[in-house]
């Protein structure tokens, strides 16, 4: 295991309901490096936040070892808790303060605060301190939640599903926040449904899959675990030759080829199309992306480990 590791998890499990009850995470390792961004995607209750809040030190795990910053989270929260952020699901914020008495109450509470207009600024609140929490849409109620995460300058961020709700503009300003906070050594570790975001930012994920890793890599690596795929379409009835390590299928004028070798197979479809004097219209190719590599874990049952 990395010694290097921020958040590292051994064997963690989580169960709801003692003995007989519902086990949620099931053997659960990963380790999260100083100033990475590490995300865990997964399916609707694939146990991302069963698997974050203990992360966290919000919950106990029920076998299995925890550390964040060394230090058991848990056990130590007085130490974790001054140097972590936190975005929960679901805040719960008292209604009727406004956003700027929120923030700063918040502020008193933690060891090292920004100033409280920066804290909503770097999360979009600006304009909004004199609204009543509960005036808020539900995207600024995020975006509050992400002011208080941010306020005590952490080491360590966890923000569960921090652009779930928010419109494209405010999505975006919270991935330039997010760089930001990269930039000046933050680790953060984030759960999202949104592939495309996860593989822009994160450097490694893991994909959950009924309380299991079964992939873990960088987003490149686990789309790679997927074929690649190349399309055009020729003239009905063309023949089409057997091409080494790609499986195609021809369906009228479209040809769909997947393959293990996408620039291999792409050099045998564009010789073969040369010698013929075709013309392959609407020519495309493509790595797998991370939303197939995704789609082809959740449909695959309990799945396997496809990467490391
Ligand atoms: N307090 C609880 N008591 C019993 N079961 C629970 C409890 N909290 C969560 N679960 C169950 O544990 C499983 C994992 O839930 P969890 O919320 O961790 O999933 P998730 O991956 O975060 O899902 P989502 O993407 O929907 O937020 C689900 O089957 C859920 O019903």
């Amino acid at each position: 295991m990395d010694d290097s590791a921020v958040i590292r998890a051994e064997r963690l499990t989580r169960r709801y309901g003692g003995r007989t009850g519902f086990d949620a995470v099931r053997g659960v390792d990963l380790s999260v490096r100083r100033g990475e961004l590490f995300a865990l995607l997964g399916t609707n209750g694939a146990g991302k936040t069963s698997t974050l809040e203990v992360l966290e030190g919000l919950a106990a795990p029920t076998s299995g070892s925890v550390r964040l910053l060394g230090r058991d989270p848990f056990r130590e929260r007085r130490f974790v808790r001054s140097r972590v952020g936190i975005l929960l699901q679901d805040a719960g914020f008292p209604m009727d303060l406004t956003v700027g008495e929120t923030a700063t109450t918040w502020a008193r509470t933690v060891s090292r605060p920004r100033p409280v207009g920066d804290a909503l600024d770097q999360a979009g609140l600006t304009g909004r301190e004199r609204v009543r929490v509960r005036q808020l849409s539900g995207g600024e109620r995020k975006k509050l939640g992400l002011a208080l995460a941010i306020m005590g300058q952490p080491e360590v961020l966890f923000l569960d599903e921090p652009t779930a709700g928010l419109d494209p503009q405010s999505r975006r300003h919270v991935w330039h926040l997010i760089d930001r906070l990269l930039a000046t050594g933050t680790t953060i570790l984030l759960t999202t449904h949104y592939l495309a975001e996860a593989a822009e930012l994160a450097d490694r994920l893991a994909i959950l899959h009924r309380g299991r890793i079964v992939a873990l890599g960088t987003p490149t690596e686990i789309a790679a675990t997927r074929p690649a795929r190349i399309t055009f379409s020729l003239p009905t009835g063309t023949p089409f030759p057997e091409l080494a390590g790609a499986t195609v299928t021809v369906d009228g004028s479209q040809a769909v080829l997947t393959t293990e070798d996408l620039q291999q197979t792409l050099e045998s479809v564009l010789r073969w199309a040369g010698s013929e004097g075709l013309k392959l219209h609407d020519l495309t190719a493509r790595p797998a992306s991370l939303e197939e590599a995704f789609l082809a874990i959740a449909e695959s049952g309990d799945g396997q480990e496809v990467a490391a």
